[in-house]
């Protein structure tokens, strides 16, 4: 982000607990939802609205996105917004900041636009994986214009493509099947998309694009292992609630678990496809209490935290607040199957290992993660990365660590500007 400030401006010393950190916090909807919502609701027929959009930089790139191909999203209402979709349309340019969601599903659509819609980002999103993407859709008849197979990149599109059967090696991301997929209800002969290669990451991820597909009329066949099948098809305009984010819950939550204390999410939906619901499992195995009530989500800490064995590759966005909570606990922890961390916002295996090892902590990569064993910490400056999930896993950390500084928390904006303020709010200041 260009935020011109001097280093020592951006920097936020993270608040310590006081003591059992107590309360209830909102959270604002989720990303993954949103992307998809904005994503099926600008491949549509007929007008949208969404409930509880999500107000965030991710979101706000996918709008821009849009809006530049040509579809209006009427945004004044904060609680509400339409989306009237029309035929998406070059020459166009997309910003797609550090969001993953917007670089993976905003090329499929723009590849049935009538003219060149070019891509770019921020420094390190040019860094981002992108060639098993670029690459299936030059295999679908499409003109990619590209030095590397990263961004910056231009889709020459020619109003149409025919789709068809197509095979990919998604472990790198499983956003390059759900960008294919959402879009291809309008490709002529749909698609037929099979992974190939080491294990998909973030399965719930890929639920959640077939069930959201299903929900906008879509036909999808997902009942082979590795293939995802949908047929060519209009897609009618819907209402579309948004639900909160419950990835980004994780470090409310997690500051009960450090603190002994007990935190409620309300509005925690009974069934979800967000990987984040997975937060009740690894809570409890962490030492915590999970209750899942009609009050929400309520973890409770003991006031110890043990260590895990995990492996979290369906849930990888996790894995930062995880981490930091591993560093906390009476033993050691391995986290497994996050290799493809690597690709995220930043490497956060190197990231995490370095910004817990400055923290006096003892962690080292593996080649699928990370071996966290804990040892007494100290306070530092916590390099953020530009990562969302880095600032927030810090803000954990700096709840039991005195003098804990973040080099910045202005890049929560990412997907929860209101990061700095629900916190403060949350686990009050130091005494
Ligand atoms: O489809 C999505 O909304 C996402 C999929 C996952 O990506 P990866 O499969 O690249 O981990 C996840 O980590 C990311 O935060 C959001
Ligand atoms: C990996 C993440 O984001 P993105 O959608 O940019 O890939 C994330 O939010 O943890």
């Amino acid at each position: 982000m260009n935020d011109t400030r001097a280093p020592e401006e951006l920097r936020w010393p993270a608040p310590q607990a006081p003591g059992a950190v107590r309360g209830r916090v909102s959270i604002p909807g989720s990303k993954s939802m949103m992307s998809r919502v904005l994503v099926l609701t600008a491949a549509s027929h007929g007008a949208s609205s969404v409930a509880a959009p999500l107000l965030a930089r991710d979101s706000a790139l996918m709008v821009a996105g849009l809006q530049a191909m040509g579809i209006r999203v009427v945004t004044t209402d904060d609680a509400l917004w339409m989306v009237h979709p029309r035929a998406p349309q070059g020459p166009a340019a997309v910003d797609c900041g550090l969001a993953g969601t917007v670089m993976r599903f905003l090329p499929p659509l723009a590849a049935v636009a009538h003219g060149p819609i070019t891509f770019d980002g921020d420094p390190y999103a040019r860094k981002r994986p992108m060639a098993p993407l670029l690459r299936a859709l030059t295999a679908l008849g499409v003109s990619v214009d590209a030095a590397s197979e990263s961004l910056p990149f231009t889709i020459q599109g020619t109003g149409r493509i025919s789709g068809g059967e197509i095979t990919i090696d998604a472990s790198s991301s499983s956003q390059f099947l759900s960008g294919l997929l959402l879009s291809a209800p309008r490709y002529d002969r749909g698609i037929v998309l099979r992974h190939q290669g080491p294990p998909v990451p973030s399965r719930p991820h890929v639920r959640m694009t077939v069930d959201m597909l299903r929900a906008a009329g879509a036909a999808v066949d997902d009942s082979r292992p590795n293939v995802w099948e949908v047929e060519p098809g209009q897609l009618g305009g819907r209402a579309w609630h948004v639900e909160p984010d419950l990835s980004n819950a994780a470090p409310f939550l997690a500051a009960a678990l450090v603190t002994g204390g007990e935190v409620t999410v309300p509005d925690w939906p009974a069934t979800t496809s967000q990987p984040g619901d997975l937060l009740r499992d690894l809570f409890t195995q962490l030492g915590g209490r999970a209750v899942l009530s009609h009050d929400g989500l309520t973890i409770t800490g003991s006031g110890s935290v043990r260590g895990i064995d995990a492996d979290l590759s369906e849930a990888g966005e996790l894995t930062p607040v995880v981490a930091a909570v591993c560093a906390l606990a009476d033993s050691p922890s391995t986290l497994r199957g996050i290799g493809h961390l690597r690709g995220h916002e930043t490497d956060r295996l190197a990231a995490l290992t370095a910004e817990l090892n400055r923290l006096g902590g003892d962690v080292t990569e593996t080649d699928d993660g990370l071996r966290i064993r804990p040892r007494p910490l100290h306070g530092s400056v916590v390099d953020t990365y530009d990562d969302h999930r880095m600032a927030q896993a810090a803000a954990v950390l700096g709840l039991a660590v005195p003098d804990v500084v973040l080099s910045d928390v202005a890049c929560t904006s990412k997907t929860l500007p209101q990061f700095p303020q629900l916190w403060t709010e949350l686990v009050g200041a130091r005494p």
